[in-house]
């Protein structure tokens, strides 16, 4: 029986914790996420976007706290939660040596998905990806990108309420990338789909989910549609470098009151209207500018505002997230 509380929530998080060991990957996280919503979990390597997914997957069982998705509980009714998902992870999950049909009729047998139903789902499925005409091919033949459309079509045989994208667009040329999130958007259009995806891509969550959550270091540090996040960085932003730029940041903030962040050699501050700013701020300063320029807010601003370093200045290896993601796949509940 369903526990939903909210109709209008699929996922409902609350105070979800994961522990490795005396690491806290997933640290006291609380969200919820509305029917028909794609929402975005960003961060950068490291920072618990996939133990997320994995505990919304049931894959790994939550140190502590709650979640509910499609109103089952992650924790007691993983069956339930398990047949109303859909997942797509970035490492590939098909059988090589089947071809592309036999890959998705093996998952509609394990899905249950009933006999009079599954050659037409099969073939739009496979046609909205694409890939009907290339349904007889071992998946072994097929490119990267045309491996996650395909398990993209098969993430979906069994109708589920949510789909589970785990970095989808990750390693693929643009066309690919653009095609991927058509298909999104049109799922989210045509059968009001939820989709919870974690991506390091900034500007694909800025232009494509209706929420974002930012993680690091295991702790949501903003949550917001990308035009409320981008507003929050307060105006349009100004990269500036000069011959010493701890003076730049004294100047700054004695003269505008305002706390200048200094990174790469390069001083970044915001203020509103920065158009007419610009040429009275270059006017006016004392020291000597090498360069300096004026943009909108992107969401790499938005963490650089809530943690002081860029998205990318952490990596974990990709060795490590590869052993993560393999641990999770071979599905040990752990
Ligand atoms: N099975 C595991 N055993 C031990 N530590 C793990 C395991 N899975 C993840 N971790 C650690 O938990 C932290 C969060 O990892 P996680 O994979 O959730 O990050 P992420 O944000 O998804 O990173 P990426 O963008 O690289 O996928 C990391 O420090 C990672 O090393």
């Amino acid at each position: 029986m369903s526990e939903e509380t909210n109709s209008e929530n699929v996922i409902e998080v609350k105070d979800l914790t994961r522990k490795f060991k005396t690491l806290t990957a997933v640290d006291s996280i609380s969200f919820d996420v509305k029917k028909g919503e794609v929402f975005g979990f960003l961060g950068p390597n490291g920072a618990g976007k996939t133990t997320t997914i994995n505990m919304l997957c049931t894959l790994f069982r939550p140190t502590s706290g709650k979640a509910t998705v499609a109103g089952y509980d992650v924790d007691s009714q993983t069956d339930l939660v398990r047949a109303s998902i859909g997942l797509v992870f970035q490492d590939t999950t098909l059988d090589d040596y089947m071809t592309a049909e036999q890959n998705l009729r093996f998952h509609a047998l394990a899905y249950g998905v009933p006999p009079e139903v599954r050659d037409s789902r099969l073939k739009s499925l496979m046609e909205m990806v694409e890939l009907w005409p290339r349904r007889k091919d071992r998946t072994r033949t097929y490119s990267g990108g045309m491996r996650r459309r395909l398990e993209i079509a098969r993430g979906l045989l069994h109708q589920p309420k949510v789909l589970f994208l785990d970095e989808p667009t990750i390693g693929l040329d643009p066309q690919t990338r653009n095609k991927i999130w058509g298909y999104i958007h049109e799922l989210r259009k045509q059968i009001g789909l939820t989709i919870f995806m974690t991506t390091h891509y900034m500007d694909e969550a800025d232009l494509n989910c209706d929420r974002i959550g930012i993680i690091d270091h295991g702790k949501i540090i903003a949550l917001d549609t990308p035009t409320c996040l981008k507003d929050a960085v307060g105006g349009d932003v100004i990269t500036l470098r000069t011959t010493d730029n701890s003076a730049a940041l004294e100047e700054i903030r004695r003269r505008y009151n305002i706390e200048a962040l200094a990174k790469n050699d390069q001083v970044t501050f915001s203020v509103q209207g920065g158009e007419t700013f610009l040429p009275e701020f270059v006017k006016s300063f004392s020291g000597q500018i090498q360069g300096i320029s004026l943009r909108r807010p992107t969401l790499d601003d938005v963490f650089l505002k809530y943690t002081g370093r860029e998205i990318r200045s952490e990596e974990m290896s990709p060795m490590d997230a590869m052993k993560a993601r393999h641990t999770a796949w071979m599905g040990r509940r752990r």
